[in-house]
């Protein structure tokens, strides 16, 4: 109810200082015969249903690129503009949005995670946040769970073993392309948020021993739903079978694996990411790999992205590489993309956003 409200305060604030005009009633009556809000989209592969909402209400500008816009597009682009639907590889800091000017009111981002928005900077010009939390934990637990297997039973290895003459040298044999597999297995989940517990809802019925999960602090009714221990984080390394990476990233969590945690983690430990790639201190988890300090890793993020063809992660065989890829399914991805466009219409229109950050 506080949200709602918070909402519908924050929309008057933008209607005000957007028109000047001192009423909502009398904003909706002005917009009609105004100009259109201008607001710009960072790349043109969007679903139609998701521009159709947009055009309807605001003046588009799309940028006519499948790839990110670039820094200086960004920055030239973004002035002027009342709103900007972006993503997670749109880096919105203080350069652009002192480019973008006091008119901007709402930045629609098609992604839950917000990294690459700095709050601070944002909350400072009171510009309202959109993003897109819910529909993309189903997808996004399914993919972790694929990866989690894909490493686990080292599937791209033993692709790989058909092409390379691998599997024509040994035949069948006893020990070869054994993996670890999730029988029995302990697993750590490092935050059971939604997208955590939904991972974890889907590993048990693979027999997994337990779930042990960590975080700031115990979630008992999430934790009940699948037999949940809360335990330290150092426990969750020492303990863990597989250990998968489900906490947002910021600056408690940046780098909170490196040499020492990955010490901690046994010799068998498989280590799976698909949160964020700055979680993670990629060179000590490239060593921990190749030292044989833990077994394997599965990452759906890294450091850069796009990572390097030839990054060294790239050439080890016991480390699984997806790119980026744990909302693509086409309806997630569409229906993000409409929830977006609706949650700046909503902004601009003064109206609740189906989902506000801040
Ligand atoms: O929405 C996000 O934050 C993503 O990482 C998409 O997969």
């Amino acid at each position: 109810m506080f949200r709602y409200f918070q909402t519908l305060l924050n929309a008057g604030q933008v209607i005000n200082s957007w028109t000047s005009k001192p009423t909502v009633a009398r904003f909706l009556t002005t917009a009609n015969q105004m100009d259109k809000p201008k607001v710009l989209v960072t790349r043109e592969d969007i679903p139609k249903s998701a521009l159709s909402i947009l055009e309807e209400k605001c003046e588009l500008e799309v940028m006519p690129n499948k790839s990110p816009i670039s820094r200086t597009d960004l920055l030239n682009k973004i002035s002027g503009k009342h709103g900007i639907f972006c993503f997670l590889t749109d880096k919105i800091d203080k350069e652009v949005l002192d480019q973008a000017g006091s008119q901007l009111k709402v930045i629609g981002t098609m992604s839950v995670g917000y990294d690459h928005l700095d709050l601070n900077e944002i909350k400072k010009r009171n510009i309202t946040v959109g993003y897109t939390p819910g529909v993309l934990t189903a997808p996004t637990a399914e993919l972790t769970v694929a990866l989690t297997l894909a490493t686990t039973r080292r599937l791209f290895e033993a692709h790989d073993e058909i092409a390379n003459g691998g599997w024509a040298k040994c035949s069948w044999g006893p020990l070869w392309m054994c993996g670890s597999g999730l029988v029995g297995a302990k697993v750590g989940i490092v935050g059971l948020g939604s997208i955590g517990l939904a991972v974890a809802k889907r590993l048990l019925p693979f027999e997994v021993a337990k779930i042990m999960y960590c975080g700031r602090h115990e979630k008992p009714e999430a934790a009940a739903q699948v037999l949940g221990e809360y335990v330290t984080f150092d426990q969750l390394l020492q303990e863990s079978d597989v250990v998968i990476i489900m906490c947002p990233l910021n600056d408690t969590t940046r780098n909170m694996f490196g040499p020492t945690q990955f010490a901690l983690m046994k010799p068998n430990a498989v280590f799976i990411n698909t949160s964020r790639g700055g979680v993670v201190d990629q060179d000590a988890l490239v060593n921990a790999l190749k030292t044989g300090q833990i077994a394997a890793a599965g990452l759906d993020v890294m450091t850069p992205e796009p990572l390097p063809a030839d990054h060294e992660l790239t050439k080890l065989k016991n480390c699984v590489l997806i790119p980026h890829i744990g909302s693509a399914t086409l309806q997630t991805r569409t229906t993000m993309a409409t929830m977006t466009a609706q949650n700046i219409v909503n902004a601009l229109e003064g109206k609740p956003m189906p989902a506000q950050l801040c």
